[in-house]
């Protein structure tokens, strides 16, 4: 097969790259070694977040309870797998069936490089003008004694049921979150974090606070724990982090997400990598072979987030159109932790501000006992706004709280366009509602 495009990988970013470059005329084929679709869709975000709107209600109901409400739901698994199951199973036939109508063949298979502009695909020899490499991470391996006893996050999101006991290794988003939906699902629920700090990318003083609030809900949270060796015990599992135990029957790795790019012989093709990623240009052309271009969490650089690897996407597809055209902006990337409560973050954190000597000042305020905390039941909600002292500019925004993670893609747009305390005060938000109130943090 000769074409014009080869994307390997049909998750977010190749998805993007493919019916881009499809539009513009190109000859394009997607392969991918597993079902289409790739993580956010099938095994990632999406399924992660039927499982949070889950627990969100129950853990908002239980907030109520005494309060207007009797008695809190209780999640019935079973039931939110079907759910969860109802959109992820049609993922992989959607994504194929879109790709074929769009004209762009689709290919199963292993894949390896051949030689700088070729491939194997399966058991099909492919030849390609440009080659896009979209083949994000896989979890780290565990590599403790007894590592090969944990599950991953794929594992959780698709099990027919809830252990009655569960541990979580390593502090990062995939354990806040997972550990807030075990938690509300009614299993005793352990987060075992190796550094003081866990959440890294976050604020400190929000995440402290983060940190209390699951810790006094009853959620087991433990820092500087790292976990040294797993057992098989009686009922399950023992892990063993510094001189403590813990015993659970259900162990989740949440340590992190690594490239796996050894199958896809590399050095044949003549690209460079290393453990990160591939090692790409400020185009995201691969530093090595300029046929090759990289997008997605397989890149060494920028986050891995969905936002992210679209964004790396739309811009490989000009710069394959027009050579070395446009180049990625990594700053004021908004995020979020769906954990119970939410944290979010957009902008400059004020350790960033502090390092690059601004002229700034922040505004940390604690609105647990506002009305929009009160009515729900919330326990922690509190925002810290970074704002420029000379020029009243907006830098960064750090929310915790319910609705976090909407109420900051307000704040992305005030950060994006350069808007002061100023403009904003003159911005009418529909009242009342967590939005609303942010008008009271940068005052
Ligand atoms: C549990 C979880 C929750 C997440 N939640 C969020 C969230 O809420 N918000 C957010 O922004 N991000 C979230 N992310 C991150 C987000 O899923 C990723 O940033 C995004 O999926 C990256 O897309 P991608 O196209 O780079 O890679 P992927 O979607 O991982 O696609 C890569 C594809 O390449 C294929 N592939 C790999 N190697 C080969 C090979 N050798 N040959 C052929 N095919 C290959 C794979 O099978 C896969 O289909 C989450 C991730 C996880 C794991
Ligand atoms: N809401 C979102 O946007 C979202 C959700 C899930 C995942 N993601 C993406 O997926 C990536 C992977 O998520 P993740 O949570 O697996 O990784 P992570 O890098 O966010 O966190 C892993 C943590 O585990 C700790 N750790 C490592 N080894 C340990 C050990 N032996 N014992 C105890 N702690 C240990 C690390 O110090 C680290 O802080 C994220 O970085 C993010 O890019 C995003």
């Amino acid at each position: 097969m000769k074409i014009d495009i080869l994307v390997i990988g049909s998750g977010t970013s190749g998805y993007t790259v493919a019916n881009g470059l499809k539009k513009e005329g190109k000859t394009v084929a997607v392969a991918d070694r597993r079902s289409f679709g790739g993580t956010c869709a099938k095994r990632g975000c999406q399924p992660k977040k039927y499982l949070v709107a889950n627990a969100e209600i129950v853990h908002l109901a239980k907030g109520l309870e005494g309060k207007g409400l009797k008695k809190a739901p209780s999640v019935a698994w079973k039931d939110l797998m079907s759910l969860k199951r109802e959109f992820t199973d049609k993922v992989s036939f959607n994504t194929e069936e879109g790709f074929k109508t769009a004209g762009i063949d689709v290919l199963h298979g292993d894949v390896y490089f051949t030689s700088p502009q070729s491939v194997i695909v399966g058991d099909l020899p492919v030849s390609a003008d440009k080659i896009v490499l979209a083949v994000g991470t896989i979890p780290t391996p565990l590599t403790i004694p007894g590592g090969d006893f944990t599950v991953d996050s794929e594992y959780f999101l698709d099990m027919d049921k809830m252990p009655r006991k569960i541990i979580f290794i390593g502090g990062g988003y995939i354990s806040f979150e997972l550990a807030s939906v075990a938690h509300q699902a009614g299993a005793e629920t352990i987060i075992l974090h190796r550094s003081v700090q866990p959440l890294k990318h976050f604020d400190p003083d929000l995440t402290r606070i983060l940190v209390k609030t699951m810790k006094e809900e009853g959620l087991n949270l433990y820092t500087e724990h790292p976990v040294k060796k797993i057992e098989k015990s009686n009922s399950g599992f023992k892990v063993i982090a510094g001189v403590d135990e813990y015993f659970a029957d259900l162990v989740v790795n949440a340590t992190g997400r690594t490239p796996d790019l050894n199958s896809l012989n590399l050095d044949v093709g003549n690209i460079k990598f290393g453990a990160k990623g591939i090692d790409v240009n400020d185009y995201l052309q691969s530093s090595s072979n300029p046929n090759v271009f990289a997008v997605g969490d397989c890149v060494a650089s920028g986050p891995d987030l969905a936002t992210v690897a679209d964004m790396q996407a739309e811009i490989v597809v000009q710069n394959i159109l027009n050579k070395d055209s446009v180049i990625p902006d990594y700053s004021n990337i908004p995020s979020a932790v769906f954990s119970l409560p939410a944290m979010a973050s957009v902008g400059i954190s004020e350790e960033e501000a502090i390092q690059k000597k601004l002229d700034f000042r922040v505004k940390m305020i604690d609105q647990s006992n506002w009305p929009s905390s009160k009515r729900i039941g919330q326990k922690a909600a509190v925002s810290k706004v970074i704002i420029e002292e000379k020029t009243e500019q907006i830098l960064g925004v750090h929310i915790l709280g319910h609705n976090a993670a909407e109420v900051i893609n307000t704040f992305a747009l005030a950060i994006k366009f350069g808007h002061t305390t100023e403009e904003l005060r003159t911005v009418l938000w529909a009242y009342p509602t967590h939005t609303s109130d942010m008008k009271y943090s940068f005052k």
